[in-house]
This record gives structure tokens, sequence and C-alpha cells, in this order.
């Protein structure tokens, strides 16, 4: 529970703005005046306060400097009736966490808070680890419990170069903490390479790996060098690592003891110094049992380990991560910045999300798309295929009956009856696409076969499974 402090005197919207914080788990006090303000402050322990520019008795951004350095140092959120660039950079410059132009309705202003409170329950949180560097995790968001145990052992692994497996469901972030990991360890500033092991053709995992001699194989005309050694220094990040070719986890196995190796059809022995970062979305020890895995990689692998958990299991992060994509994606996309209708992220959270954050993040970019210049994103701007399967699991458990209705209904607040065309044949071939994957799945005894029988090739098989979240291990007989 945090402690907010608002600073304004329109009563009816000081009444919402506390309800709703109130709504969110928060304790809430108001002051009318900067000076009671500044008392409150001063005797009192705030996490967030939301302070009125333009107050009766005074200028808000004058009271600022005393409000930011009480006993608490709270967060401050400036708003104003009446916008002005050169105040809002005046307020950041001098230290406030936000300025906004007061919004229309207190809800999304409300949603301005959930960021400060993360971003200060995350400083306190972190202030042991003094190696972590806020601006390389400024993209991994989420304040749940679960996700402060992986911020902590992050920072563990960070401040020691043993060899890190990450494990977790696709989607859940594992490259982004490699990434943050290599960030906040002695190698940042070097090289992170990343080896995607699912997408290397098996012929050319050594020679990618390893490099190779010139007049090694037809068509090697000239020596080339592999990417362990540009790793040298760095951080090297096998992704998918479970995928990797059980005749190369054998070569591999030695470089990690050794640091040593030779290139394919070279005689000389190389060195490269690089710390190794793997990670998976299968059970390794389950393809240790069936033969599929070395048991003493994975006990090298396995020397630090970090298991990410599902976004099902972390739900309450959904809004703000949402809140930071989207913001990232009108960002790029040159759009102003949205806000969300009140069952936006309600929607969002009754959604299980089997691909994670990646597919949350692809819906929000679909709903920005959907939505283009209107400024309120609805879930009738989420993909299709989202709102039919809510709409269907709640029928199905007897919550919204439409008894006369042989469609689904499709809508959000605006309760619109049919897809677009276009959305229901997207939402048709999606459902087939998957049943025919798990078919191929059952049927394929390996990969080769799967590829032959549905034409597809490697990578872009490997592709669809991942964008259904379907596990990649066949029968094996
Ligand atoms: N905690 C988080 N906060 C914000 N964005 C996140 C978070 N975790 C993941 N993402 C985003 O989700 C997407 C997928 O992340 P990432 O590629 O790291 O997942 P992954 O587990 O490595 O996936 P895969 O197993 O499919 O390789 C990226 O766009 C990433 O920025």
């Amino acid at each position: 529970m945090a402690r907010i402090l608002i600073i304004d005197t329109n009563q009816p919207f000081l009444d919402t703005l506390s309800r709703e914080i109130c709504h969110m788990g928060h304790q809430v006090t108001a002051a009318d005046s900067l000076r009671q303000a500044r008392a409150l402050a001063a005797s009192s322990d705030f996490d967030v306060v939301f302070l009125n520019a333009e107050m009766p008795d005074g200028s808000g951004m004058d009271a600022l400097p005393a409000i930011i350095e009480a006993p608490s140092f709270p967060e401050v959120i400036i708003f104003t009736d009446v916008g002005d660039a050169d105040q809002a950079e005046l307020a950041i410059k001098m230290g406030a966490w936000d300025y906004v132009e007061r919004p229309a309705t207190a809800r999304a202003m409300a949603l301005s808070l959930v960021r400060a409170i993360q971003y200060r329950a995350r400083k306190i949180h972190r202030q042991p680890h003094t190696t972590l560097n806020e601006e390389t995790l400024k993209d991994i968001v989420g304040d749940s419990p679960q996700m402060k145990r992986c911020l902590d052992r992050l920072a563990l692994s960070a401040g020691s170069d043993a060899n890190v497996l990450i494990s977790g469901e696709t989607g859940v972030g594992k490259e982004l903490f490699a990434w943050a990991i290599h960030n906040n360890s002695r190698r940042a500033g070097k090289r992170f390479v990343v080896v995607d092991c699912a997408a290397l053709p098996e012929t050319l995992v050594e020679s990618i790996l390893f490099g190779y001699e010139r007049g090694a194989f037809t068509g090697a005309d000239k020596s080339q060098s592999g990417l362990i050694k540009r790793a040298d220094g760095g951080t090297l990040f096998l992704d998918e690592v479970g995928e990797l070719p059980l005749s190369v986890q054998k070569s591999f196995l030695r470089v990690l003891q050794e640091h040593k190796f030779r290139q394919v059809g070279g005689g000389q022995q190389l060195r490269s110094d690089f710390r190794l970062i793997a990670a998976t979305n299968r059970d390794l020890d389950v393809m240790v049992q069936r033969h599929r895995f070395r048991k003493d990689l994975l006990f090298r692998l396995r020397a630090f380990s970090l298991e990410l958990p599902p976004l099902r299991e972390r739900i309450e992060d959904v809004p703000a991560i949402a809140i930071h994509h989207v913001d990232k994606l009108c960002e790029s996309y040159g759009l102003n910045g949205k806000t969300f209708s009140p069952d936006f992220f309600e929607v969002l959270k009754r959604y299980q999300w089997p691909g994670n954050v990646r597919e949350l993040v692809n819906a929000l970019e679909r709903s920005v798309s959907a939505a283009r210049h209107e400024p309120v994103l609805f879930p009738k701007h989420l993909p299709v295929y989202i709102r039919v399967h809510l709409a269907r699991a709640s029928v199905e458990q007897g919550q919204q009956a439409t008894p006369n209705s042989p469609l689904p209904r499709l809508g959000g607040t605006e309760g619109a009856v049919l897809p677009r065309l276009v959305d229901a044949r997207e939402a048709a071939i999606a459902e087939l696409e998957q049943r025919y994957l798990k078919e191929l799945m059952t049927q394929a005894p390996d990969m080769r076969q799967a590829c032959a029988i549905s034409g597809l090739s490697r990578s872009r098989l490997y592709a669809l499974l991942k964008k259904y979240n379907l596990p990649s291990c066949f029968r094996l007989s």
C-alpha cells in the first residue's frame, strides 16, 4: 500500500481521484493549500504527491523543492489545467517524476500513478544492489512479488561471472533479462552476442559457432571467425539452448570448460573469454532423461539459474507493462499518447496470455494500429482472436448468457455484434493453424520430418510454434 498526498482545491475532482486511488488499495491524504501541504509533507511520509501547479496561495512550482526534499523524498507528479512546455521542462529538471495536463477523468490520472509507485518501489527495493543501473532496467516492467524476486536474482547474477540458465515459457522476457544481466555485469560495454540455436541449420552450427578455416568445406574460400570468438571479453547468449544438436553439445562443453576451441578445419587452438548466458523454454531435465541433452552440459549451464514466471501468474503486472509498451509504440509511430477505457485493463487481465509478454506486446501493437488517432484504447481495439476467446470463455462459464445468439459478442463497451470479415478470417486461420500444428506435433517423429510433411522451413515452423506457444517437443521414438 502506498501513501499518496493530493494537493488541489477542486473538490469534485479530489473526491473522484481519492476514490480511485483508495480503490487501487492505497491511502490518500488531501491538502487544499500549499501551506498545509508543506506541513503535511514535513511531518508524514508519502510515496507520491500530486501537486497542482496553480494553487490559490501560490505556485506549485515554487513549492516543488520543499516537497521533493521532504523526509520521505516522495515522487511528485505536477498537474495543471494549462499545459506549458517550458514549465514542464523546468519541473522535470527540478526533479518532478512527471508533469501532466489534468486529464478528462480522475481515473486516467490515477493510472499515471501506477508507474510512479512502481518506479519508487523498485528504487527502494534495489537500494542494497548498488551495482544495478536503473537505465538498463527501464524496459523491465512489473512490480509483482514474482518480478521482484527475479530482479533480486538478476542483481545477484550480474555481480558474478558464473554461467546463467534462464528458463521460462516463450515470450516471458528471457532475452530481456539476459541483456540486463550483461549490462549490469563487469562485461557491460563489451559485446553481447546472441545465438538463436533454433534458427541455426544443423549442418552449419559448428562453423557458425566456432568459425572455419579456408578450405574447410566446399565454398569456404576464406577463413571466418565464429560467434564464440566474437563474444571474447563479453557475453555469449545461447537462446533456445535445448535445440543445440547433441554433436555440438559435446564440443561446446569443452569450450565451456577450457574456453579454448579450434575452428572447423583448423589446427590452431584459439581462446575466447566469454560469459555464458543460456535460455530455454524446454524442460532440460526431461530432455536429459530422454538422452536429448547432455547432463554434464546442463550441470555447467546451471551454475546460476533464473526462472521467469509466466505472465498469467503475475497478472497484476499487465497494466503497467501495457502502459509502458503503448507509450513506446505511440512514440515510434509518431502518435499522441493514448489513455485507456476503464474496462481495457480488466479485459487484458482476464486473458491467460499463453504467449506471455510478447503476445501482449503484439496485441497492443495491433490495438494501437486499430485505434490510429483515437485517443482512448477500448477492448474493441484488441485483436479479434482475444475477444473471441474471452467471449467464448465467459459464455462457457455461464457469466454471459446469450442464448439466442449464434455468434459470440465481440465488442467491448461498444457491444458490436459481428466481427469484420477480415478479422473473422484471421481468427479462423489462426484456429486452423493451431489445430494443424498440434496434429503435426503428434505425427512427426522429429523436426526434419515435421518440415518435410508441412512444407515449412525450420525457422518458419519454429516461428509458428512460438506464435501459438506450442511446445516443440516431438514424439521421441
Ligand atoms: N517485464 C517486462 N516488461 C516489459 N516488457 C517485457 C517484459 N518481459 C518481456 N517483455 C517484452 O516481451 C517481448 C518478449 O521478450 P523476450 O524476447 O525477452 O522473451 P523471451 O522469453 O526471450 O522469448 P522467447 O522464448 O520466445 O525467445 C519483448 O518485446 C520484451 O520487450
